[in-house]
C-alpha cells in the first residue's frame, strides 16, 4: 500500500486562531515552508484558505476544518461539505473527529468512506481511545491518530502525551499510527516512532511563538 505520508516522518501542524498575532494564511503559508526545509514531510492546516496557502510547501497536505458550536461537541471536519471544500483547496488528506459523539453531519463511517470514494482523499481518523482508532480501522481510515486523547470529555489530558494510546494501537490496529498531542519535545517525538508510531504530529511546540514563549517565560519568571 502506498500512502501518502512516508513512515517514521514528522508532520508540522500549521495552525493559528483568530485571536493569535500569526493568524492569517500568509503566516501558515511561510510555517509550512520553514517546516519543509527544516526536514517536516506533510503539513496538518485548518480551513480551505490555510490548506491552499501551505500548500506553497509542495508537502502532503493534511486538511481540517474546524467548525465550533455550542450545540455539538465534535468540530474536527464534521460534516461531508466541510471535506469537499478542502480537497478543492488541495488537501490531499483529510482529517476527521472518529469518535462517536454528536455532530452537525454524517456518522463518521459515512463520511470516512465518503471521502474516500466521492473525493479521493486519503482519511485521517482523528481519535481519542483504543476503541476508537479500531473502529476507525474498520470503517476504512487510512490513518488512525491519537489527536482527541484527552480532549474528549471521558479521556484525561495528561500533562505529556498519550504514549500508552499509542503502543495499545500499534498492537491491535494495522493501519499506520500516528502520534498526535502534546508531543512537545524531540524526545517525546522520537518516543512515539519507539512506541509504535509511523507518523508524529508536532503542532504547539514548533508553529505557535506565543505558547512557546510562555514556557520560557515561566522558567525565567518562575510564575
Ligand atoms: C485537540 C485539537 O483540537 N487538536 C488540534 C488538531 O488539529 C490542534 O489544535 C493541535 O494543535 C494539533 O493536534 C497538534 O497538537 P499539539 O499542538 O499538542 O502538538
Amino acid at each position: 500500500m502506498n500512502y501518502k505520508l512516508p513512515k517514521g516522518s514528522l508532520i508540522v501542524s500549521c495552525q493559528a486562531r483568530a485571536d493569535n498575532p500569526l493568524h492569517g494564511s500568509v503566516f501558515m503559508a511561510a510555517m509550512a515552508l520553514a517546516a519543509r526545509d527544516g526536514g517536516a514531510a506533510g503539513i496538518r492546516a485548518n480551513g480551505a484558505e490555510d490548506v491552499k496557502a501551505v500548500k506553497a510547501a509542495g508537502l502532503p497536505v493534511i486538511g481540517i476544518n474546524k467548525v465550533f458550536s455550542d450545540a455539538y461537541p465534535v468540530y474536527i471536519t464534521p460534516n461531508f461539505d466541510s471535506a469537499r471544500v478542502l480537497v478543492e483547496a488541495g488537501a490531499d488528506i483529510i482529517a476527521l473527529d472518529c469518535t462517536p459523539r454528536s455532530r452537525d453531519g454524517e456518522a463518521p463511517e459515512i463520511l470516512i468512506r465518503r471521502i474516500r470514494d466521492e473525493l479521493g482523499a486519503e482519511v485521517f481518523a482523528d481519535i481519542s481511545t483504543l476503541e476508537e482508532g479500531i473502529a476507525a480501522e474498520q470503517w476504512g481510515a487510512t490513518y488512525i491518530s491519537t489527536t482527541l486523547a484527552g480532549y474528549t470529555e471521558y479521556t484525561t489530558k495528561t500533562p505529556g502525551p498519550d504514549l500508552d494510546l499509542v503502543r495499545a494501537l500499534a498492537a491491535r490496529v494495522k493501519a499506520p499510527i500516528v502520534a498526535e498531542g502534546r508531543y512537545n519535545t524531540p524526545e517525546l517525538a522520537r518516543a512515539a516512532i519507539d512506541a509504535g508510531a509511523y507518523a508524529v504530529v508536532v503542532g504547539t511546540m514548533i508553529t505557535n511563538p506565543r505558547e512557546i514563549t510562555k514556557v520560557f517565560a515561566k522558567e525565567v519568571l518562575g510564575a
